[in-house]
C-alpha cells in the first residue's frame, strides 16, 4: 500500500528540518526524502564545516593583533585542522536524523522525483502527500571551458587531505574570499582570479577593498578583469589560459563561480511546476504554480540572500502555515549576512548604496573602529562601520568591516527588526564592557 503523508519534504537541509521537526511534534504526519547526507549543505559541506576550519584562522589573527603584548608564533596545521573539522561535522547527520525521527518524521533515503501533484517516487516506490515541499538546494556551478574536469568545488576543498602549495581560486564571491582566507593562513600560495574588477558585489565596496587589501598584504595575488578560458594538465600541475593572454600555473583550481538551483530531474516540467534558471517560482505563501506543491530554501527564485537564516525562516513559516497558525503571506525580516574573511564583512537591512541614492530618506553615520576605546582593548587597528537611520532616527541598516563585524551586526539586529526607538533602546542595558555595549553605544 502506498505510504501517505500530510506533508512530504524533498531534501533534508535547513529549508526542511527546522520546520519539519516542530510540525511532526505537533502530530502532523511528515516524511522527508534525502538523496545524500541528512542535514544538507550547511552542516555537512557548508557553514559548519567552513567555520570549523576558519576558527583557528580568526584566533591566529586576534593573537597577532596583540603583539607585543603576546608574542610567539602560532602555526596552523592543515591536517590537524581538517581532522578537528571532521570530528565536529561527522556526527551531525546522525544527530539531525535522530531529531527528525524522534519527533515522528519518517526518513526516506534516496533520490525523489515528482510524478504528480501529490506523489513523489523514490527508486520505484511511490509516496503520496496532501502537500509536498521541494527544498533541494543548490549545486556548484562549473565553468563550461575546455579542461572543466580539472576544476574543483567547495566540497572538494573542504576534504583536501593536504593543501596545495599553489591554489588558484576563480570567482569573487563568499566562497572564493572565505576559502582564500583559510588557505592563505594555512600556508598556501593563493591566486584569486576575478572576471570583473569587483568582488562581493552586494557589499559596500570600500569595505570589500579593505578585505582585498588585507589578503594582498598577506600574500594573496588578486588578479582583476581576467576570465579563465581553458585548463590543461601539465607534468607538475595545471595551466590556466586566460582572456588577458597571461597563463597561470597552479597545483589545484577551485571554481567558485556561484551555485545553481537543483531543479533538474525532479519532474517539475511533467507536473507543471514553474521555474527559471534562478530557481523555483513561488508566490508570497511559498506555493508553486501547482497548489499542493511548495518550495523552501536555496532552491527558490528569490531576492533574499540564499543563506541558512533565510532557509530557517522559510521552513518555520511553512510549519506555521501547515499547522494552521497563520494564513498570512510570508513577511521576511531584514536578513543579516556575513562573509567570514579576516576581517569579516557583515551587513543587514538598508544598504549604503540604497541610502546614498536616497539622501532625503536616510542619514548615514560612519564610525572608525579604532576610535572606540573598547576596540583598542583587543588592539583592533583597522575597521569601519556605517549605520543607516531613517528620518525618525530608527536604525534601518548597518554594515561593518572588522574582526568582530558578525557580533556587532547580531547585536544591532533586534533594533532594526523591531524598529526600536529611543525609549526601547534606553531599556536595553547590555553587559559592560562587551562588544554588545560598544555596538549599542553607537546608536
Ligand atoms: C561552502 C559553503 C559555505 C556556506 N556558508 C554559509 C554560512 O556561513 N552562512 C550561511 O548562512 N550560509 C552558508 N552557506 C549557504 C547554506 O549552506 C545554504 O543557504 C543552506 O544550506 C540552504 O539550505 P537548503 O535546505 O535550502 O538546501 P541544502 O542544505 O542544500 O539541502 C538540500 C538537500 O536536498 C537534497 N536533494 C536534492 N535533490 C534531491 C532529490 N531529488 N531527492 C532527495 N533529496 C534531494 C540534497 O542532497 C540536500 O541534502 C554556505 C554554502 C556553502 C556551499
Ligand atoms: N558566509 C556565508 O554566508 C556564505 C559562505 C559561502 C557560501 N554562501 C552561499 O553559497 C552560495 C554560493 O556562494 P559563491 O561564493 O559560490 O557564489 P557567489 O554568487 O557569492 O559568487 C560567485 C562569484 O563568481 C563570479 N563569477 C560568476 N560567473 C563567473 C565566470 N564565468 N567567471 C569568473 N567568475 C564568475 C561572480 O562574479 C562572483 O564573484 C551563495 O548563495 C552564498 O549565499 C554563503
Amino acid at each position: 500500500m502506498t505510504q501517505h503523508y500530510d506533508i512530504l519534504y524533498l531534501g533534508s537541509g535547513h529549508g526542511t528540518f527546522d520546520g519539519a521537526i516542530p510540525l511532526a511534534q505537533r502530530g502532523v504526519h511528515v516524511g522527508v526524502i534525502e538523496a545524500g547526507l541528512i542535514g544538507g549543505t550547511c552542516p555537512n559541506r557548508g557553514c559548519n564545516a567552513k567555520i570549523a576550519l576558519d576558527a583557528p584562522v580568526a584566533l591566529q589573527r586576534q593573537l597577532a593583533a596583540l603583539n607585543p603584548v603576546l608574542t610567539g608564533q602560532t602555526q596552523l596545521h592543515w591536517g590537524a585542522n581538517l581532522a578537528h573539522k571532521d570530528a565536529v561535522i561527522q556526527p551531525l547527520p546522525d544527530m539531525i536524523g535522530g531529531l527528525l525521527t524522534a519527533s515522528g518524521v519518517d526518513l526516506i533515503h534516496g533520490r525523489g522525483r515528482l510524478t504528480d501533484a501529490h506523489t513523489v517516487t523514490v527508486a520505484g516506490t511511490a509516496y503520496t502527500a496532501d502537500k509536498i515541499v521541494v527544498a533541494t538546494g543548490l549545486h556548484a556551478h562549473r565553468l563550461a571551458i575546455p579542461g572543466q574536469k580539472w576544476l574543483h568545488d567547495s566540497t572538494d576543498f573542504l576534504a583536501l587531505p593536504t593543501l596545495p602549495a599553489h591554489l588558484t581560486i576563480i570567482g569573487g564571491g563568499y566562497i572564493a574570499l572565505e576559502f582564500a582566507t583559510i588557505a592563505n593562513a594555512a600556508g598556501s600560495d593563493v591566486t584569486l582570479l576575478l572576471h570583473g574588477d569587483q568582488a562581493l558585489r552586494d557589499f559596500y565596496q570600500p569595505f570589500v577593498r579593505q578585505v582585498l587589501d588585507d589578503l594582498t598584504a598577506r600574500g594573496v595575488t588578486v588578479v582583476t578583469n581576467t576570465a579563465v578560458t581553458a585548463v590543461t594538465q601539465t607534468a607538475t600541475g595545471y595551466q590556466l589560459a586566460t582572456s588577458t593572454g597571461t597563463p597561470v600555473t597552479t597545483d589545484w583550481v577551485l571554481d567558485a563561480t556561484g551555485r545553481v538551483p537543483n531543479t533538474a530531474d525532479l519532474g517539475l516540467d511533467e507536473v507543471g511546476v514553474a521555474y527559471t534558471p534562478a530557481g523555483i517560482t513561488v508566490n508570497d505563501h511559498l506555493q508553486t504554480s501547482v497548489p499542493s506543491i511548495y518550495a523552501a530554501g536555496d532552491v527558490i527564485d528569490k531576492s533574499q540572500p540564499r543563506l541558512t537564516p533565510t532557509a530557517i525562516f522559510e521552513s518555520t513559516y511553512l510549519m506555521h502555515l501547515f499547522a494552521g497558525d497563520t494564513t498570512a503571506a510570508i513577511d521576511y525580516p531584514a536578513i543579516p549576512t556575513v562573509v567570514f574573511t579576516s576581517p569579516r564583512i557583515a551587513q543587514v537591512g538598508v544598504t549604503v548604496a540604497t541610502a546614498e541614492q536616497h539622501p532625503d530618506q536616510y542619514t548615514l553615520v560612519k564610525n572608525h573602529i579604532p576610535d572606540d576605546w573598547y576596540r583598542q582593548v583587543g588592539q583592533e587597528t583597522s575597521g569601519d562601520n556605517v549605520l543607516i537611520f531613517d528620518q525618525a532616527h530608527h536604525l534601518v541598516g548597518a554594515t561593518e568591516v572588522s574582526a568582530q563585524a558578525a557580533d556587532v551586526i547580531n547585536t544591532l539586529l533586534p533594533a532594526i527588526v523591531f524598529q526600536y526607538g529611543p525609549a526601547e533602546l534606553e531599556r536595553l542595558v547590555p553587559l559592560f564592557p562587551t562588544i554588545g555595549a560598544s555596538a549599542l553605544g553607537e546608536l
